[in-house]
């Protein structure tokens, strides 16, 4: 049973509407309506064929898909992109091809992205002279040190 309703448009009529690919997926995928070729470094404003009327106080994220991004580099330039509440227009992904060497061949109908829909919550942005104080502080960007090991897609983890 789905959680919440969305309006959703169908631009290009023989594609399927955004899905979830197993129950308890956060991400709906979304495809291509197009046929491209991404060079290496090249990034494109891809089509999706979908609208959406969100409720207010809901975002929907646009993901980058995990399984191309280690294969084949793909990912989106301003990830995750926000698709505003009050957004009518048609979802493009900004893909962008990070592999130095290959380019990446995809199809109309092809999965490119995830979409996340998330709550928000609206800010009122109070000015004040002295923030309270808190345990962190102003310490960020590593202050706790300790960086993870990293793993090449291709290397055995
Ligand atoms: O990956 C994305 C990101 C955004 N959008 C659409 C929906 C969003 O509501 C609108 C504006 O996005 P954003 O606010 O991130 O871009 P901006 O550069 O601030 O443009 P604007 O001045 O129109 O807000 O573009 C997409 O279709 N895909
Ligand atoms: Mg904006």
């Amino acid at each position: 049973m789905p959680d919440l309703e969305i309006q959703v448009l169908r631009l290009d009529r023989d594609l399927p509407l955004p899905a979830y690919a197993h129950p308890g997926d956060a991400g709906a995928d979304l495809l291509t309506t197009v046929d491209l070729t991404l060079a290496p470094g090249e990034r494109i404003l891809v089509p999706t064929g979908v609208a959406l009327a969100l409720p207010d106080g809901f975002v929907a994220l646009v993901h980058p898909r995990s399984g191309l991004a280690a294969r084949h580099g793909l990912s989106i330039v301003n990830t995750p992109g926000t698709v505003d509440a009050g957004y009518r227009g048609e979802i493009k992904v900004l893909l962008v091809n990070h592999d130095p060497r290959e380019p990446i061949e995809l199809r109309r109908g092809d999965r490119i992205a995830q979409l996340v829909v998330q709550r928000v919550e609206r800010a009122a942005f109070v000015e004040v002279d002295r923030l309270p104080d808190s345990a962190r502080g102003g310490g960020g960007y590593g202050s706790t040190g300790g960086f993870a090991a990293a793993t090449r897609p291709d290397e055995p983890a």
